[in-house]
């Protein structure tokens, strides 16, 4: 394929495209990527820029330290994205240089014609300084609004190793339907979950089309394991959608109500329930207000949050955010433990969990409840039972905490606040 020629050029374009929506419109990928400027290109097309695009914002503070040296001043936006994606294609990719250098200067030409020699020269003195230049440079520092919380919490060092394993692209985990499930070949993890070193294309790996099995994050498999649900109980998923952990609940046997505020994303529950053939009671309704028939044996609660957990996956999330919108979720999520306790049956069993590696989403929301709810007592047992349990996962009794550095040797998890409770 001609590279620099607009089979080479249009994927990068539309990569540049994302990035910049990220780092200058403060936009996460999952909007972009639903707008039609992205969503009406080829799926080629679309599946090489989104690739690029992850890959450059994991390695986005390397590229700049390895081109730093070639730069008489800092470049324009524009121009800086053009030139981190060139160069983690070069340094980190392996991709030739010819093709990579032709590509950026064609692209530069398009919008930004006065630094095209820049960009030529910059690139091909960072080829000549060869890939040592790479291996000196140090994994991307997060965001200060993002590092300053987390070094109060884990202490820089810890922090260090999460940004190292921010710039793995992360396996392909699924969660099998069942213990006769058709499941591609990979790595079956202590916890039960299924993992795969190269993801490829999800809808064509075996076992997809008959709904054998479900994506989802080693971490994000634990609280459904956690609540145990078991066949004929009366289960309520308090923040369902897009139905991950549904999934999980509905395949042990229970009567599982699922609901959600956000009708778009229940219509991705509504698949998820479909393309598996299990099957789930829907409710679109706001948790603060529904009022169910009768209360629940079991409640499992993933509440909104900052997602910083995600971040392996979602590279895009820090530099699109900016802190200001968490503070607001700390409070609603007490709301809504209050409401999940209102709703449990005495002797009811409730996970309360969240994406997040803040602690104000989940140790100190696990104190304040037991404070509120003398009724909760923390179910360390649920924990012992729990297969493939890590000591250091354990943040408190009945309750553990992944981070994105744990497991290293199988490629990493994503960090979740985890809590098993009984109510008396
Ligand atoms: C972390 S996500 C849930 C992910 C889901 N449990 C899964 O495993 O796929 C949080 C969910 O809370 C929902 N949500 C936010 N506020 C809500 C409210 N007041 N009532 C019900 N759902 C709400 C959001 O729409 C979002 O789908």
């Amino acid at each position: 394929m001609g590279e620099g020629q607009p089979s080479g050029t249009a994927p990068r374009q539309l990569a540049l495209d994302l990035l910049q929506g990220v780092w200058e419109e403060k936009m996460l990928l999952a909007e972009l990527e639903q707008h039609p400027h992205f969503a009406e290109k080829p799926a080629e097309i679309r599946a090489r820029a989104a690739r690029l695009a992850r890959t450059t914002l994991r390695l986005a503070g390397r590229a700049d330290a390895a081109m730093k040296p070639f730069l008489q001043r800092p470049p324009r936006p524009g121009i800086q994205a053009l030139l981190r994606l060139a160069v983690v294609e070069l340094l980190a990719e392996g991709e030739a240089p010819h093709g990579v250098v032709n590509a950026a200067v064609t692209l530069a030409k398009r919008e930004h014609a006065k630094a095209a020699p820049m960009v030529n020269a910059v690139l091909r003195r960072v080829v000549e300084n060869g890939q040592g230049g790479w291996d000196k440079t140090q994994p991307q520092r997060l965001p200060n609004w993002l590092r300053g919380r987390l070094g109060a919490t884990y202490g820089n060092a810890r922090v260090s190793r999460m940004e190292a394993a921010f710039e793995a692209t992360p396996p392909l985990d699924l969660t099998p339907k069942s213990e006769s499930a058709t499941l591609p070949d990979g790595e079956m993890l202590p916890t039960g979950t299924l993992r795969l070193a190269k993801a490829g294309q999800v809808s064509a790996l075996p076992g997809f089309e008959t709904g054998d099995w479900w994506v989802q994050d080693a971490a994000a498999a634990l609280p459904a394991r956690l609540l145990a649900a078991k066949p004929g109980e009366r289960v309520l998923d308090l923040c369902a959608a897009p139905g991950g952990k549904t999934l999980q609940l509905a395949a042990s046997g229970a009567d599982v109500t699922a609901l959600d505020i956000s009708e778009a994303r229940l219509e991705r529950l509504h698949e998820n329930l479909a393309r598996t053939g299990l099957t789930a009671n829907v409710v679109g309704a706001d948790a603060l207000e529904w009022q169910p028939e009768a209360p629940f044996d079991a409640i499992l609660f993933d509440a909104p949050c900052s997602a910083t957990g995600t971040i392996r996956r979602h590279p895009d999330l820090p530099f699109a955010k900016d802190g200001a919108g968490v503070k607001p979720l700390f409070a609603l999520q007490a709301q809504m433990i209050d409401r999940a306790v209102a709703l449990l049956s005495p002797g009811g069993r409730l996970v309360f969990c969240t994406c997040s590696l803040l602690p104000e989403e989940g140790e100190k929301q696990l104190e304040a409840m037991l404070e509120r709810h003398p009724v909760l007592s923390p179910d360390q047992a649920a924990i012992d039972a729990l297969a493939g349990f890590e000591p250091d996962w354990q943040a408190a009794p009945g309750a553990l905490r992944t981070t994105p550095e744990m497991w290293p040797e199988r490629g990493g998890l994503d960090g979740f606040f985890i809590a098993a409770l009984r109510k008396a």
